[in-house]
């Protein structure tokens, strides 16, 4: 094995100067925005009975048999429409008809018995349709939530490194959120539609002229509605990076972890004035397709009014001439009122349902690829492994131009303590990743037991591993449930205490109100707050609860006081007994627990050995970290001696 090698280090000065700061840019799909801008306004148009189709297929997994009665009730509530508007038209046609007063109404009187009834029954299942709809509607969207966040965790832990995901990622979340539209606005749609057939009808009876001349001049209006939609839909995705950008610094600012820093380094009106920055290149996009949006629409309802009033002059024409008797036109002023209710209903409804529909196909193209990283792995179920081995693996991440691990080898078996020390970014927490399955290597394996961890199934393979990563979650759980991670044994508590006792959580737990019943999130019912260290100590004994073949410790006490890291170390050859470890730390002392230590310079080991070898390898890379380590020529000599002393 090399021993150190000469490495010029990239200085700040010696980059170029001339280069502008980076802005905070978020990295959206812009492949996607400029697909969607290639769609025309009809292709758009054409689209809305897929849309209604999808909505009912999304209902028809939810709970089918509402989605059947909601059918049936818009289906008959359009029939009774129809059926009582024809007979609002025989009502007119009678009461304006020949002969005396008392005999025409004595006419109308069927005709009324049928308005009153149809539209009697049409209130009821008016009542019945609204019912369905508010009750499908939350449950439509929280599962087409659910099928994100299963997607989300099926996905490769490398997605999380691309730029772009996390956009992708929204926009899934945003299209599933909208999905509580969708079978409103496709009922309201196909009601309309319903509505608009049996007016049509009516009207065709009346004087087969009047409808091809209402559609086609309600045609324009209905081309700006949905043209208007896609403006606004295109503007949402083009500013959606700085919304997201303006969530993230909200984050930043609300977080109780930040809320000391925003104070004592008064990040606040810094962090604001930013945030108004970025609010401020948002409202350009948003008022350019406000104002677009509005043109169109003004361009399009003058356009409409236009062949509106052409209707109107024709029906006033067909009547003066004797065309169409005046009855008749009674009757078709009413139609002509229902059709051109029922179409504004459609181009409103239409846009509505439109836009829903693209935030959908983001919902959708999410579900489909997962960003493109979805774990498609082997089927093989792995055993509790009893050696893991890197070969020659290097690996690199996608948002970085420079290799993170460069043909990397080195093992791993059970019994051992396996130590990664370097400087940082040397690639210590992305070996310890690829060791535990978490990133796939681009070139050479990581074998599991021989096998690669191409061909395993990543969960089974998981069930083997344990992490105390250097960001550990602090779930708001329950001590208990912090510990065992939804793995509790049936039988007790008994394995909770002895991980406790083994990591210092058992001091920790000692002092909490319900002990390991208590929930460890102040934000969630009150619960009570734990230090960091004291967090590290419980994030420690779920490691150690868990029953893994791996475990794999990253810094796991950084955060801890001399004893509570005494005790972990002490600890650890026990824990080792029938676990391969994987310790990373900085702390030279605490490596000297190690088998075998790796050290690593660039993504490159470039020492193995055990503790005393390395540290006898004067020149080498871990004997420089040592020393300096130890290097005490900071202190004040008088502060020195008195050291010495007490040593
Ligand atoms: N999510 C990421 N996306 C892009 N590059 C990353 C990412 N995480 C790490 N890197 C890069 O990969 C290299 C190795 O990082 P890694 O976290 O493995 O280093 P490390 O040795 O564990 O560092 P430290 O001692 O600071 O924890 C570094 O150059 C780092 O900039």
């Amino acid at each position: 094995m090399s021993t150190a090698t000469d490495q010029s280090t990239e200085h700040p000065s010696d980059q170029p100067t001339d280069l502008a700061d980076e802005e905070l840019q978020w990295h959206g799909d812009q492949r996607r925005i400029e697909v969607i801008e290639a769609i025309s306004v009809s292709a758009m148009a054409r689209r809305l009975p897929q849309l209604v189709v999808r909505a009912v297929k999304l209902g028809w997994q939810v709970d089918r048999l509402a989605v059947a009665a909601l059918l049936g009730c818009l289906l008959l509530s359009a029939a009774l429409g129809a059926a009582g508007l024809y007979a609002t038209t025989g009502t007119i046609a009678a009461v304006f008809g020949p002969g005396r007063v008392a005999d025409r109404l004595a006419h109308a009187a069927p005709s009324i018995a049928v308005i009153a009834t149809a539209a009697a029954l049409r209130a009821v299942l008016g009542i019945a349709i609204r019912a369905s709809t508010v009750y499908l509607s939350p449950r439509i969207s929280r599962e087409a939530s659910a099928a994100v966040l299963r997607a989300t965790v099926a996905t490769e832990l490398t997605a999380y490194d691309r730029a772009g995901y996390a956009d992708e990622l929204e926009a899934a979340d945003r299209g599933a959120e909208a999905a509580v539209d969708v079978i409103g606005e496709a009922q309201n749609l196909v009601s309309s539609v319903g509505s608009l057939v049996g007016a049509a009808g009516v009207l065709t009876v009346l004087h087969p002229l009047l409808l091809p001349l209402l559609v086609l001049a309600a045609l324009p209006q209905g081309f700006a509605s949905v043209y208007a939609a896609r403006v606004q839909f295109l503007a949402n995705k083009a500013t959606s990076g700085d919304r997201r950008i303006l969530l993230n610094l909200r984050w930043y600012i609300h977080q109780k972890s930040h809320a000391d820093q925003v104070r004592s380094d008064t990040m606040g009106t810094f962090l604001l004035d930013k945030y108004e920055l970025i609010g401020r290149r948002l409202d350009v996009t948003t008022r350019r397709a406000a104002r677009e949006g509005a043109r169109v629409s003004v361009l399009g309802a003058a356009a409409s009014g236009l062949g509106t009033a052409v209707v109107w002059l024709v029906m006033l024409y067909l009547v003066s001439t004797g065309r169409m008797s005046l009855p008749r036109g009674g009757a078709a002023v009413v139609a002509l009122g229902a059709v051109g209710s029922a179409l504004r209903g459609i181009v409103g409804y239409g846009a509505d349902l439109f836009r829903t529909g693209m935030y959908l196909d983001d919902w959708s193209a999410f579900l489909d690829k997962a960003g493109g990283h979805a774990l498609h792995r082997g089927p093989a179920l792995p055993e509790r492994p009893t050696r893991i081995e890197l070969k020659d693996v290097s690996y690199g991440y996608p948002s970085s131009e420079r290799a993170a691990l460069d043909a990397v080898s080195l093992h791993v078996e059970t019994g051992e303590i396996l130590a990664l020390v370097g400087e940082n970014g040397s690639g210590k927490t992305t070996i310890a990743k690829a060791i535990a399955g978490l990133y796939l290597p681009d070139d050479g394996a990581v074998l599991w037991d021989g096998r690669d961890t191409r061909e395993l199934d990543p969960h089974a393979l998981w069930q083997h591993v344990a992490v105390v990563p250097q960001n550990y979650a602090r779930w708001p759980l329950t001590a208990r449930e912090n510990i065992t991670l939804g793995r509790a044994a049936p039988d007790g508590d008994e394995a909770v205490v002895r991980a406790a006792a083994a990591s210092g959580a058992d001091e920790v737990v000692a002092k909490l109100r319900r002990g390991l019943g208590t929930l460890l999130a102040v934000e969630w019912m009150g619960g009570e707050e734990l230090s960091g260290g004291q967090w590290q100590r419980i994030a420690i004994a779920r490691a150690f609860y868990r029953d893994s073949g791996l475990l794999v410790l990253d810094e796991p006490t950084a955060a801890l006081d001399p004893r509570a890291e005494h005790k972990i170390f002490a600890n650890l050859r026990e824990v080792a007994r029938d676990r391969a470890v994987v310790l990373v730390t900085h702390r030279l002392t605490n490596v000297a627990v190690a088998d075998r230590i790796v050290v690593l310079e660039d993504g490159r080991v470039i020492q193995q050995g055990s503790f005393d070898e390395l540290v006898a390898q004067r020149g080498g890379k871990f004997r420089e970290l040592w020393d300096l380590q130890h290097d005490r020529s900071g202190v004040p000599a008088q502060r020195e001696t008195r050291a010495g002393q007490l040593n």
